[in-house]
């Protein structure tokens, strides 16, 4: 029999071939202007029949900004940090580093720093060498460059007198230190990282990220950093743009992108979500009401995608993240009215949650996240569940 899920109340320095006199530039606009980084309709050809590694990208880092790519393995994030760096040139398009054209601009000559994953360190020089090395190459005297760096490294937790040997045998997490020391102590207008952190991991990647956010309010750091770690996307940044096929999908604050994914790919790009499919049976007053292909009738809030929102007889898909789904170990009558039958077919133990796999409707299975302690029915045992209106979100399929 068709249920109804709806509410319930769970909640270095050399001039070269530059002209003497710059050919004139159209005007930016004021944005693109304050922005530290601009990507304005960038394109990059793939290699081959390959297709392209970026179509047509507009990104623009403000002034102090922490801002997250994130997107999976191949959706260009590399490429767009080569392009700020100066690794890649686009082939159409304009890459601006504060409201300036990059365009034959080499990387030594932009106002940047870069870590990159596995930090590549030099080995053969020590912790301090590594550190001042950017000094050494813009020609900073020896004994200015060594206090610049020593106090770059103590920033970062890294006594360079407690580590004076080559840093070959440093410990990752400390070589990711020594490489942001690195990248900041020439004071660059740019911090870019690319999935500098995607060594570490557990409470030295924690650490890292605290340190990040201390030393980015103390310096007022601008950084883009590329990630495919949508928990470290989401921590770190003040924005995260999805990135997927060389295209941005989404670009928000990180609750909104998690809250308000625009479809159904940024919502399991951001974070564990349950896509329940089924036929639009009404719109009405901002509420959207679905058959489940499960046999349930379930209502959530319309989406307006990019094709459209769901429209009466169409397909979509119904999504809910897993922590938004409440469990109860009793009949549905007694949960509540909205409430709808469930089986539990496993629970895990996950530390600060537990993860639930629950049987409802016809085949369907639904992800729930339940904080450890609260009441739970036993797997294979009768249960009820239920969530808010506002919580499930459906996308035209
Ligand atoms: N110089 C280049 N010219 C053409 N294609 C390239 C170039 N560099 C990388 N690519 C291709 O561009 C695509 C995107 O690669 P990129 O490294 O930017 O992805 P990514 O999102 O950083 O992935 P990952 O998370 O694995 O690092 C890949 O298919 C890659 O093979």
């Amino acid at each position: 029999m068709a249920r109804r899920l709806v509410s319930f109340g769970t909640e270095g320095t050399v001039f070269h071939r530059e002209p003497a006199r710059p050919a004139p530039q159209p005007a930016m606009p004021a944005a693109m202007a304050m922005a530290v980084l601009t990507l304005d309709g960038v394109r990059k050809a793939g290699r081959g029949e390959a297709p392209p590694v970026l179509a047509g990208m507009d990104l623009a880092v403000a002034r102090g900004e922490i801002l997250g790519l994130l997107g999976p393995a191949g959706a260009g994030k590399s490429a767009v940090i080569d392009l700020a760096a100066g690794f890649l040139a686009p082939d159409a398009g304009a890459v601006l580093i504060k409201g300036e054209r990059t365009a034959g601009l080499p990387a030594w000559k932009r106002d940047i720093g870069l870590v990159s994953a596995g930090a590549d360190l030099f080995p053969d020089m020590t912790v301090l060498g590594n550190a001042a090395f950017p000094l050494e190459a813009r020609g900073v005297a020896r004994g200015e460059r060594e206090e610049r760096a020593a106090a770059m490294l103590a920033r970062w937790g890294v006594p360079a007198a407690l580590h004076p040997g080559p840093v070959g045998g440093l410990a990752p997490a400390l070589r990711v230190r020594v490489a942001l020391a690195r990248a900041l102590v020439h004071a660059p207008a740019l911090l870019l990282l690319d999935d500098a952190l995607g060594t570490l991991d557990g409470a030295a990647r924690e650490a890292l990220v605290a340190d990040l956010l201390r030393v980015r309010a103390e310096l007022g750091l601008t950084v883009l950093h590329a990630t495919r770690d949508a928990a470290l996307a989401l921590t770190l940044s003040d924005r995260v743009a999805v990135m997927e096929g060389g295209r941005l999908l989404q670009a928000g604050a990180p609750r909104d992108l998690y809250d308000r994914p625009a479809d159904p790919v940024v919502a399991a790009m951001t974070g564990p979500c349950n896509r329940l499919p089924g036929k639009v049976l009404a719109v009405e007053g901002g509420s959207c009401h679905v058959q489940l292909d499960c046999g349930l009738e379930a209502v959530g809030v319309p989406v307006a995608g990019a094709g459209g929102g769901p429209a009466r007889g169409g397909r979509c898909v119904l999504l809910i993240r897993p922590e938004r789904v409440a469990v109860a170990p009793v009949p549905p009558a007694e949960m509540g009215e909205d409430a709808v039958a469930a089986r539990l077919i496993e629970a895990r133990f996950a530390g600060d949650h537990l993860r639930l796999r629950l049987a409802i409707g016809e085949g369907a299975e639904l992800l729930c996240h339940r904080p450890a302690g609260l009441p739970l029915p036993e797997p294979g045992e009768e249960a009820s569940i239920a969530w808010d209106l506002g919580a499930a979100r459906v996308h035209a399929a």
